[in-house]
């Protein structure tokens, strides 16, 4: 089996092109993938078919040829991954799959569309983050409040006083499971100054990561909504780099780098 390796701002992926759906990618193949002893080590699968192969997205076919269908390490499946759909443009792009320009993506949040920048950065709307409400997590036995971001994904941000280096991710957070009955992904931050934020993420389905794409854009509404403000451009430094987030009055847009760095063979049993 091929794969390409990839990575924005260190939240990285395995990258399976399966252009004409053959592969069955069960649970079991995808922990194997994401095993970072006995694998090839990542946070999530993205497997690269045509969306007018998936029942499930068919839909968007006359828009978007390819379908990103995302996985997390453990082998759940996600509605969407900003940082993902930034590696996978990266990845069509480069493999000559799509042009260079806009291009839409299929997933299971709806088209996204992507586009490269000069530097290496790749840029995607996410469309409108929608506030859900308050909630609340507890990590390292201290409760926070957070807000309920809903980016296609479910997410509690959390502005918090206490700093956010000295907490322990290793496990995962007690959150609300009526307000959250399909899992969360939990991300706390600091202000460290004008529009910029410092964040880590607990994510669903694959504990820690370095980074998270639809967590920015959840931190980016959580940090303006505790500045009274509703639109305007976060810097959302994680443990793997700096992202750029973009709020305004209809749609949000993510932008960092997206690199893939290895390919090679997966033996195709496991
Ligand atoms: N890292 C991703 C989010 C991946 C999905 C998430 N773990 C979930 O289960 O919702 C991103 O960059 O958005």
């Amino acid at each position: 089996m091929r794969f390409v390796k990839g990575h924005g701002t260190e939240n990285d992926f395995v990258i399976l092109p399966d252009a004409d759906g053959r592969l069955d990618l069960g649970p079991a193949l995808v922990t194997a993938l994401c095993d970072r002893r006995a694998g090839i080590g990542a946070d999530g699968v993205l497997r690269v078919v045509r969306t007018k192969l998936c029942a499930e997205v068919a839909d968007q076919a006359d828009e978007a040829e390819w379908f990103m269908d995302y996985r997390n390490a453990d082998g759940s499946i996600a509605e969407m991954c900003g940082n993902g759909v930034r590696v996978f443009a990266r990845y069509l792009v480069d493999s000559g799959l799509a042009g260079a320009g806009e291009l839409a993506v299929a997933t299971r949040g709806g088209i996204k569309r992507a586009r490269l920048g000069t530097t290496g950065d790749v840029s995607v709307d996410m469309g409108m983050p929608r506030v859900l409400g308050v909630s609340s997590a507890k990590v390292n036995g201290r409760e926070y409040q957070g807000l309920n971001v809903n980016v296609g994904n479910p997410h509690l941000a959390c502005v918090i006083d206490d700093p956010i280096a000295g907490l322990d991710l290793t496990r995962e957070p007690d959150y609300d499971h009526e307000v959250y009955p399909a899992g969360v992904n939990v991300e706390l931050l600091n202000h460290v100054g004008d529009h910029a934020v410092s964040m880590r993420v607990h994510e669903r389905g694959s504990g820690e990561t370095r980074s998270c794409g639809t967590g920015s854009v959840a931190t980016a509404v959580a940090a303006a909504h505790a500045a009274g403000e509703t639109t305007g451009t976060w810097a959302v430094r994680v443990l793997g780099g700096t992202v750029t987030v973009t709020l305004d009055d209809r749609t949000s847009h993510l932008a960092g780098p997206a690199v893939l760095v290895a390919s090679g063979e997966f033996p195709a049993v496991i």
